[in-house]
């Protein structure tokens, strides 16, 4: 420690969370703002073997966690404010195990790709879960997927040894400010839930008969308070609520003398709570909507895979994506069970029509006429997902990607691997770039066509040149334009890709 971080010695509560996690003891460690938490996982993280997860609720928290690691532990983030290359790049160091911390966020191990990678990546050792009170703190829709954390992913899914979950109290800070006061020559006493509650009734009667200036409370302070004369309230940083903070500020001048009331706070703090507090209401009425969709007898039987495409979904039920994956989350960590949540997938796919007309071809085949009827038609294609037409249908995802291909679908994802593959190729052997890579491509796309189309099939097409990088060494418009000139000639019209 003294080489890494130039610390002396160990603060309280340090070296026994930091034992605990050597030990393989998964933990909650409740400790006041700035004691030194984050050194517990980090000293851990050079001692022990693989990876430490730290899932983080806000960007500027994990950047100023990041810069606080000393130079010896490499870290990284991954976060959704980060470009397609930066992020990229971490998965690449990650993946070569050059990372020893790696900072995320919760939404993160919603993402079925991310936790595959990790899943398959090194060892992860720890997995610290800061700001722990999100899981279940402030309001219910405030981050749904620090509410999910509690549920297995962590220890079965991604074989995570350990768990430190982390919090700041008010409790504690209570006990430190009254310390403070009083070393300062101003009687004060905390009163918090976690004292007994004979101290706490002694401490409002002092306060009561003025015996003691002041009382540094929670809000477990103040409800029933009947003292006419308090002449200030002094919020030591912000409340959940107005509501809460006009009840609290009520405390003061009751006898009608001129009374003060002051809010500290910090630009830190504002941006935490600000996050942390925006919840969404929601009527009974959309809920039960949206439950009739969940649960719809027709369709949804016990045993069934149900999908949600999320963005129309909100549309359709006017709810944020957040709120309704809320009510999924209770419904699947409620008292019962009554669903399971899968991994999101990118299982949105447009199909466009091109040689036989939409309804010719569904008189002929099922599955797209199951296609027709189910998806939502944009600009004259059709938009729909997967695993709802395999629900409907009674058959799997793979089994409706294997029908759609023995319709003569080509994919679009499918051929820019191809076109991707043959870039690469062609620079290695022939040194070409950019623009110069069309006719090797348009050889490629060429022959991936020859076997005849009816329609082409678009899967999350504007999702893959963000994704992962893998795709990032191709000139994309040189690829569209390719591809869409030999689907010009190969159907012998226009085409919009
Ligand atoms: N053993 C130690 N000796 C001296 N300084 C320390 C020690 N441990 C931590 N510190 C210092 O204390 C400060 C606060 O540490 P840290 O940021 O880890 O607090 P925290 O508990 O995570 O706070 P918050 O709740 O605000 O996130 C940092 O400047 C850190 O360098």
């Amino acid at each position: 420690m003294k080489l890494t971080h130039g610390y002396d010695c160990f603060r309280e509560g340090q070296l026994e969370a930091i034992r605990g996690v050597l030990l393989g003891e998964s933990m909650m460690l409740v400790l006041p703002t700035g004691a030194g938490k984050s050194l517990c996982y980090q000293l851990t993280a050079l001692i022990l073997p693989g990876l430490t997860l730290v899932v983080s609720p806000l960007v500027a928290l994990m950047v100023d966690q990041l810069r606080q690691l000393p130079p010896t532990i490499p870290g990284g983030i991954l976060s959704s404010s980060q470009t397609s290359e930066e992020s990229s790049e971490t998965l690449r160091l990650l993946c070569e195990g050059h990372l020893k911390v790696l900072f995320v966020s919760p939404e993160r191990f919603l993402n079925a790709e991310f936790l595959s990678i990790v899943r398959d990546g090194p060892l992860i050792s720890l997995v610290v879960i800061d700001e722990a009170h999100c899981l279940s703190e402030w309001s219910h829709n405030f981050r749904p997927a620090y509410f999910r954390l509690k549920s297995s992913i962590l220890l079965t899914e991604l074989n995570a040894k350990c768990v430190l979950a982390m919090t700041a109290t008010a409790t504690s800070e209570t006990d430190q400010i009254s310390k403070y006061l009083c070393d300062n020559n101003i009687t004060a006493k905390s009163y918090h839930s976690g004292i007994p509650a004979s101290h706490r009734s002694r401490t409002q009667e002092l306060f009561c008969s003025n015996k003691i200036r002041v009382v540094v409370a929670t809000v477990a302070f103040g409800m029933g308070l009947d003292k006419s004369d308090v002449g200030a309230v002094i919020h030591y940083s912000l409340p959940e609520s107005i509501e809460e903070y006009i009840q609290e500020n009520g405390r003061a001048g009751r006898d009608g003398r001129l009374s003060h009331c002051h809010l500290l706070l910090d630009d830190n703090t504002y941006y935490k709570l600000r996050s942390l507090s925006y919840s969404d209401g929601v009527d009974e009425y959309t809920i039960n909507k949206f439950l009739c969709q969940i649960f719809n007898n027709d369709t949804n039987a016990l045993g069934d895979i149900c999908s949600l495409v999320k963005e129309s979904a909100s549309r359709k039920f006017d709810m944020k994506e957040e709120v309704m994956f809320t009510i999924l989350t209770q419904l699947e960590l409620g008292e019962t069970q009554y669903v399971r949540l899968l991994p999101q997938l990118n299982v949105t796919c447009t199909l466009h029509f091109h040689k036989t007309a939409p309804g010719l071809l569904s008189d002929k085949d099922m599955l797209v006429a199951m296609i027709l009827k189910k998806s939502e038609t944009k600009q004259g294609h059709y938009v729909f997902d997967i695993p709802t037409i395999a629900n409907c249908v009674g058959v799997t995802n793979i089994d409706v990607s294997n029908q759609l291909l023995k319709l003569k679908v080509r994919k679009l994802d499918a051929m820019f691997k191809i076109a991707s593959f043959a870039a690469t190729e062609c620079k290695r052997d022939n040194g070409c770039s950019d623009s110069l890579h069309t006719s090797c491509m348009n050889q490629n796309i060429s022959d991936y066509f020859s076997g005849g189309c009816d329609v082409l099939l678009a899967k999350s097409l504007n999702k893959m040149s963000k994704s992962r990088g893998r795709y990032t060494q191709i000139d994309f418009p040189v690829v569209m334009e390719a591809a869409t000139l030999e689907l010009m000639n190969f159907i012998g019209k226009s085409v919009q890709v």
